[in-house]
């Protein structure tokens, strides 16, 4: 029997933080730490959701991954866990834009609230946190939670707003982060007590830097813009004022095509080409179908080879076509914008012709998570659908912009 079976403490793998990690999905955040190059162990792992688990425990089959809710973890339970960090994406549809809202009153919050109240009556309260949610979590009742419940504790804490992008990731998936340090430990940066949009600069040899990072000393790689663009998943900003804006093809105004070049004529910003895979099995499987095409070519967001820009890949990606991520136009000589040119004089049997120009398909879920920064020993079991893999990449994260933030949280 296992020592933490017996109700006893597990021993020490190694002198790191030893790591706990909440609702851990596909394990994005154990895929961060060991970017990191921190010295610490994933010494425990909770999720509910059984096929998810079942790509964790492929990948790393030597942690203990509890197949249960953290509900149903006594507070004696994470006691015997002595674990020092907590790394942890909250579900988030309470707090998307597109979802309930319903922020603490929604059922999916109550693991989370459950957390909070464990927290400070932990017999060892971790020194280190980090948290991983949607925009939006930010103006929620759930983030007051969390911020008082992190005061009482006396953590010092810094939140984000970052994006791939900033990494020079040509894929946008703006994400709320907060980090927490127990007092008297002190970050590496001076904290703010406002949303930082980039990474804090540092000099290499001079991590305690003493000026305050005020909004052009953080990295900003576009973000602004993409903000505008994408401001949660990649769903086009249909906004009223932008319904009367000429257009000038598919759905796209001006305002959207200088945005996109711009996007595109960023140099700091890698090329989609660099993530795609070089033969894909059964290629076929991505193609875009004849009645996606027709149905939804002047909403989907097409990128190509050279593009340095993608928007946000959602669970969805691959069922539904609208706003669930980029599509990927592989014939790199056709004109996106000759093809559109007067589409809605064309025939039925027209457009087809002419949308069939394009080479369409979905990127796959191997590409996703190379956009996501998933190392190439990641792996999903032979068993998971292509369907499954999307909706599992959909829910997780940016694996270098977490192992960034790791990094500023505990060195
Ligand atoms: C946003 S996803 C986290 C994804 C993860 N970071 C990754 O890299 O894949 C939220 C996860 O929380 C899990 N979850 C939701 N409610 C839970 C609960 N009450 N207890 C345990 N896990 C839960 C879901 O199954 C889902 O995998």
């Amino acid at each position: 029997m296992e020592a933490a079976a017996r109700g006893e403490p597990r021993p020490r793998p190694g002198p790191g933080p030893r790591v706990l990690e909440l609702y851990s999905g596909i394990g994005g955040m154990h895929w961060a730490l060991r970017e990191s190059c921190i010295p610490a162990e994933v010494i425990a792992a909770i999720d509910i959701n059984t096929v998810a688990n079942e790509v964790y425990k492929h990948n790393f089959p030597s942690t203990h991954l509890y197949p249960k809710t953290i509900e149903g973890m006594t507070l004696d339970d994470f006691n015997r866990l002595d674990f020092d960090m907590i790394l942890m994406s909250p579900p988030c549809q309470p707090f998307t834009r597109i979802g309930s809202q319903k922020d603490v009153l929604d059922p999916r919050t109550k693991s989370f609230l459950y957390i909070l109240d464990i927290l400070p009556r932990l017999s060892k309260t971790p020194k280190y946190i980090l948290l991983e949610n949607v925009k939006g979590f930010e103006t929620s009742v759930a983030r007051d939670k969390l911020i008082q419940t992190l005061e009482s504790c006396g953590y010092n804490y810094q939140e984000f707003l970052l994006t791939p992008t900033c990494l020079g990731i040509p894929n946008s998936r703006l994400r709320y982060f907060l980090i927490a340090k127990l007092q008297p430990g002190a970050f590496c940066f001076q904290t703010v007590n406002w949303i930082l949009e980039g990474f804090p600069h540092h000099e290499r040899d001079d991590w305690k830097q003493s000026k305050l990072p005020s909004s052009d000393q953080t990295l900003s790689t576009g973000d602004h813009t993409e903000k505008l663009n994408n401001s949660e998943c990649g769903h086009a900003d249909n906004s009223k004022c932008q319904e009367m804006e000429t257009l000038i093809y598919k759905l796209e105004t001006s305002g959207h095509l200088e945005r996109k070049l711009k996007q595109n004529n960023n140099l700091s910003i890698q090329m989609i080409q660099d993530f795609l895979e070089e033969k894909l099995q059964n290629p076929s499987q991505y193609l875009i179908s004849p009645k996606v095409l027709m149905r939804y070519a002047l909403v989907l967001d097409i990128v190509g080879l050279t593009c340095r820009r993608s928007v946000c890949f959602t669970k969805g990606y691959g069922h539904y076509a609208e706003g669930t991520g980029s599509v990927l136009q592989t014939a790199s000589d056709v004109e996106l914008s000759t093809v559109f040119q007067e589409f809605e004089t064309l025939s039925e049997n027209e457009k087809l012709a002419q949308l069939s120009k394009l080479k369409l398909r979905y990127f796959t879920p191997r590409e996703i998570a190379n956009l996501h920064g998933f190392p190439a020993e990641f792996n999903f079991p032979e068993k998971i659908s292509v369907k499954q893999s999307y909706r599992l990449l959909g829910n997780s994260l940016n694996i270098h912009v977490v192992a960034k933030l790791i990094e500023l949280l505990v060195q």
